[in-house]
């Protein structure tokens, strides 16, 4: 069985997974595939050159994402452009890892998917897994653990969808309001659940 686990900035998907993890259940990180699948050898890095040019690369032959980021910002034909050659990759790759996971006889394998919603990831999973906060404390947590002013960390939250919308289509809501214990509570809860399943 596989499991999407999403939600949104600061909203605790990091908190989750570790604890996951040490339940022994293996994590696929959506977000770490999205830099290995760009590093140099691999066909996508070399299908970003041939679109935007050499000049994306640096010295070393390592993505400069810095670049790449002033090419595509604010145009929104290039970020389609790049995210129709690294977001195929990065689903095969969890898709490989996960099929892996699965060989080696696990039951479960827990895919951490940011924007699971935003990209429409569904089908790759057997259930969604909602980690939600109150967009007070999902405020106060990104501000506390990046060091933004209050203007920076609302302008982040708004930039995603809401949490309040993605609730409708979760199989599991964990709510991480209260202390972690209580969020860990609520996943080792979950996973006993899905354990026969
Ligand atoms: N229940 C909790 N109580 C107190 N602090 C928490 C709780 N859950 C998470 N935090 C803190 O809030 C911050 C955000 O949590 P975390 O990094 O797990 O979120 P995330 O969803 O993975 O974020 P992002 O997608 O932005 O990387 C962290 O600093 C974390 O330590």
């Amino acid at each position: 069985m596989r499991i999407g686990l999403t939600g949104g900035i600061a909203s605790g998907k990091s908190l989750v997974a570790t604890y996951l993890e040490k339940q022994g259940i293996p994590v696929v990180d959506a977000d770490k595939l999205a830099r290995q699948v760009v590093e140099p050898g691999e066909p996508a890095l070399a299908q970003i050159v041939a679109t935007f040019g050499e000049h994306v690369l640096q010295d070393d032959g390592t993505l400069d994402r810095k670049q790449l980021g002033a090419i595509i910002f604010g145009d929104e034909q290039k970020r389609k452009q790049l995210n129709e050659i690294v977001h195929p990759a990065v689903r095969q790759s969890m898709k490989k890892q996960a099929d892996l996971y699965e060989q080696r006889g696990y039951t479960r394998v827990v895919l951490d998917i940011p924007l699971l919603y935003e990209s429409n990831l569904f089908h790759m999973v057997n259930q969604v897994w909602l980690v939600y906060v109150d967009e007070a404390t999902q405020l106060r947590r990104l501000i506390e653990r990046d060091g933004l002013t209050e203007t920076e960390a609302k302008q982040r939250i708004a930039a995603q969808m809401p949490l309040t919308a993605k609730k409708a289509q979760a199989d599991v809501l964990i709510d991480n309001n209260g202390t972690k214990e209580n969020t860990y509570r609520q996943v080792y809860d979950a996973l006993a659940k899905t354990a026969h399943e």
